[in-house]
């Protein structure tokens, strides 16, 4: 369902190229029946051992039709597409099927929507509650329905019978039998065990005893319980009722409703006061007011329901946590009753009354207290859709003690300051714990930000920074706001969630691309995702910006590429590719042609010794890493108020945390290999352009890359998941008017050797890509290793994938990796016949040199 690049831009002339689709197809295992084995699926009290719930939880696999029918030898590239088990020709479609918008696909779990249909909105909210995102483009949208999406979709509220029913009304044929089965085995098994912290201590809790019983059997649980005994403890419960979010319509007009009773209690108040006093003294109106609390009362005990629970111990929660998940798909979820904690004070916030949060950081937040309880979890928003605000209205509605970590010290400035802007809290109950800046933590309800380093550092601290983490470990907090979650090494998590004892946690990222592969530990150290928004639907509604993207091919001089094809080391290649004189006078002449237009122009080069040589060779200013904060501060504030600096170079710290809504203009001359994300959250910096609202406003991405290298290659690696999201990227061969542009760089011969003596004098670390002192990554500190390649000689493989892949529900569409593993070496064979050519030359000259040499 990839779609296809479109041709070029006015700028020039195009060639058509179809991008790949990070959605590749799930492989079947035909010996897997879907139905799966029936062993061990009771949860009485009487099992014996602790059932394993579903062997199929998560991925569909092959159906007994597949069975029947065998595995076919593929004979081409497109035979897999017709395979005996995408054959659904027994399918009958309802008679009114042109109105019903969905596709099922009965063996896979794939959904495909229809987004032309007349009822694609409601099918899409449906969906969007039940199933993973895979591609969103603008005529089809792709889910697959997993075990953890359905376990997002329950944690909201839906019943396996709503899910059924709703996938039957929208179905284009009857609901296959396979997929009801599937529903009904994993929803069963979810949202039956809870995690609850209640003062200081960690229970785990369900409405059902057997259940309990069942866990506590188990050689893990029972290791990490705190008590002695089998008893379980059992108390009331009682149902949480409706909750008004603030900044939503419904907020608003109840505030107004409020203030008027407030009035008319007032001014009846000021009338009747003196004969209301003399009928309280006869049990009158009185008696009646407390009549009336006790019949409040006694409503409420009929909402009462029982709870059992046993505690477990503190230091073992992700223990509990990752075996209950993992090995007894028995996911413990985490809910916050927090209107009725009356142990931990309450924290003195509310938004603005002028703030009003858009309708899907409602829809985002009514997923997190959709029943009256904060739910642990994970929100999913592109750059610049607002997730700042997400997580301070979530702290708005509880009310309560906020931690929130961030990746780095500026951001936590930044939140700090979103507090203060959107909310009416008390600025000094926010308090900033950075390495640079170390607030001492209030007894009172307090919210604090922090960077993850500082929270998980292993070495010993100074001692106010020790005695500011005592005060943050002691105390229980209500809400913990991770952002950027995709950035973070699990591992991490891994510390904070230990060390920190939180009652709810709200995950926020733009992309759940990981660096690590740990992406499937989210689910029990942060919780399911719980909502994720449409790229493109918000750019069509101005949310965040219109955006055109392109890649720029730039061919190679002869000079150059010769050197490039006999260059003995990756980063002796990948600097020729970058310095490649022609990329260079393609990036000159776009920084030309977009400020012309007005705009305004952030030109990315992971690679430091590219960034400063184009910066410099263009007389515009640049940030990386070693750039002092004051000129940071300088360069920044002259491109934002200076009409005269229309463009600045920025090395990869500008990829996240970076605030600049004038930049409607993005030129990507070097990147990190295939990352996804990266892409993502370099696009993210124009999303949130200023001018996105103004008539007929776009803004634009270039990716320029150095035609026959390794670079194509990486490009439409980088692409996938910008293409799943909707976006079409052209590809430019030519850019019309190039050859006649005054002042070209590199125009003569002579240039253009310079330029390669230099390269070639450039020692082999100018090849490298910047490596960011306090990084998160690179914090030796902080004792994790570093995501750019750990140990000497020691590569890491990234990998990335979505929620869906680390379900099962779909194979790992796409691996990330490092420079120096193993597997980094055979990815980066040539695939195309033009590489492989070079690739067999150069071992054909390394050969006979070493044959000449003996
Ligand atoms: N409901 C709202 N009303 C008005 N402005 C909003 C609203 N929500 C977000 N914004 C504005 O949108 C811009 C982007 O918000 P924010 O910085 O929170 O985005 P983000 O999703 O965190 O982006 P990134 O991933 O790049 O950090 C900000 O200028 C913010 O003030």
């Amino acid at each position: 369902m990839a779609p296809k690049r479109k041709a070029s831009a006015a700028t020039g002339r195009a060639s058509k190229r179809v991008a790949s689709g990070v959605s590749t197809p799930v492989s079947i295992d035909s010996d897997d029946d879907y139905s799966g084995s029936e062993e061990n699926e009771s949860l009485g009290p009487n099992s014996a051992a602790p059932p394993k719930y579903d062997k199929v939880i998560d991925k569909f696999k092959a159906s007994a039709y597949v069975k029947k029918k065998g595995k076919q030898q593929p004979k081409d590239a497109a035979d897999q597409l017709f395979r005996a088990d995408r054959d659904f020709a027994d399918q009958q479609l309802k008679p009114d099927h042109r109105l019903r918008p969905l596709w099922l696909d009965p063996t896979h779990g794939k959904v495909v929507l229809e987004t032309f249909s007349p009822s694609f909105k409601q099918a899409q909210n449906f969906l969007i509650n039940i199933a993973e995102p895979q591609s969103r483009t603008n005529n089809m949208h792709e889910y697959t329905i997993t075990a953890h999406s359905l376990f997002a979709a329950v944690s909201v509220g839906l019943t396996e019978q709503d899910i059924i029913k709703q996938l039957e009304m929208f179905s284009k044929t009857k609901l296959p039998q396979s997929i009801i089965e599937y529903i009904h085995k994993v929803t069963q098994s979810f949202g039956k065990v809870r995690l609850v912290l209640k003062q200081n201590n960690y229970f785990v809790e369900s409405s059902d005893a057997s259940v309990l019983q069942m866990l506590l059997r188990d050689p893990v649980i029972s290791a990490c319980r705190a008590e002695e005994g089998d008893e379980l403890r059992t108390e009331k419960a009682a149902k949480a009722g409706g909750l008004v979010i603030p900044g939503t319509k419904e907020a608003q007009s109840n505030k107004e409703v409020e203030a008027r009773n407030e009035q008319a209690r007032k001014e009846q108040s000021e009338h009747q006061g003196d004969a209301e006093d003399s009928e309280d003294e006869y049990g009158g109106k009185k008696a009646n007011r407390d009549m009336e609390e006790m019949l409040l009362q006694e409503e409420d005990d009929d909402d009462l329901d029982e709870v059992h629970s046993f505690q477990i111990d503190g230091t073992k929660i992700q223990t509990v946590q990752e075996h209950c998940n993992v090995q007894l798909e028995l996911p413990l979820t985490e809910e916050y009753d927090f209107r009725a904690d009356n142990k931990n004070a309450t924290l003195d916030i509310d938004l603005k009354p002028a703030t009003q949060i858009r309708y899907y950081q409602e829809h985002a937040l009514n997923k997190m207290f959709g029943n009256g309880r904060a739910r642990s979890g994970i929100i999913v928003l592109p750059c610049g859709a607002g997730k700042t605000l997400v997580g301070i209205t979530a702290a708005c509605t509880e009310k309560k003690s906020v931690i929130v970590l961030c990746t780095s010290a500026t951001s936590a400035g930044q939140w700090r300051a979103e507090f203060i802007k959107w909310s009416n809290v008390n600025p000094d109950d926010v308090i900033i714990f950075t390495s640079s800046e170390k607030g001492r933590v209030p007894s009172r309800a307090c919210i604090i930000v922090c960077t993850y380093s500082m929270v998980t550092q292993n070495t010993r601290r100074a001692y106010d920074s020790q005695q500011t983490m005592d005060q943050i470990t002691k105390r229980e907090w209500g809400l913990m706001i991770l952002d950027e979650v995709h950035v973070v090494p699990a591992e991490m998590f891994r510390r904070v969630t230990e060390r920190i004892k939180t009652h709810s946690k709200l995950g926020l990222t733009a992309t759940l691309l990981r660096e690590d592969d740990k992406i499937k530990d989210l689910n029990f150290l942060i919780g399911p995702k719980l909502y994720e928004a449409n790229w493109l639907q918000l750019s069509e509604e101005g949310h965040i910006a219109r955006v055109q993207c392109a890649e720029v091919w730039c061919p190679m001089t002869i000079e150059f590429h010769s050197e490039y094809i006999n260059a003995k080391t990756t980063n002796k290649r990948s600097l020729l590719s970058i310095m490649n004189p022609r990329k260079f006078q393609a990036c000159q002449f776009l920084i030309d042609f977009h400020e012309r237009r007005g705009d305004k122009i952030i030109v990315f080069s992971d690679n430091v010794y590219a960034l400063k040589a184009y910066a410099t060779g263009l007389g515009k200013p640049y940030i990386f890493g070693d750039t002092g904060q004051r000129e940071r501060e300088m360069v920044l504030q002259n491109f934002q108020f200076n009409d005269n600096v229309s463009t600045i170079f920025l090395s990869k710290i500008g990829d996240t945390s970076l605030d600049l809504p004038e930049a409607t203009c993005l030129i990507q001359i070097s990147s990190h290999y295939g990352s996804r994300r990266q892409e993502a959250q370099r696009l993210g910096r124009i999303l949130r352009a200023k001018r996105r609202n103004d008539e007929g406003f776009n803004a634009f991405f270039y990716s320029l890359v150095s035609k026959d290298t390794m670079e194509m290659y990486y490009s439409s690696k980088r692409q996938a998941f910008l293409v799943d999201q909707g976006y079409a990227f052209k590809v430019i061969t030519h850019l019309n008017g190039i050859d006649s542009m005054p002042n070209l760089r590199y125009e003569t011969q002579d240039e253009k050797m310079t330029l390669l003596t230099d390269v070639l004098l450039q020692s082999e670390t100018a090849g490298d890509e910047e490596k960011i002192v306090d990084d998160l990554f690179s914090n030796d500190k902080s004792g994790f290793r570093k995501a750019g390649g750990g140990k000497k000689g020691n590569g890491v493989k990234r990998q990335a994938g979505t929620l869906s892949s680390l379900a099962g529900g779909e194979d790992m569409a796409y691996l990330e990796y490092q420079k120096g593993s193993k597997s980094n070496k055979e990815l980066a064979k040539p695939k195309n016949k033009f590489f492989a050519k070079e690739e067999r030359e150069r071992e054909r000259r390394k050969k006979a040199q070493r044959e000449m040499l003996q």
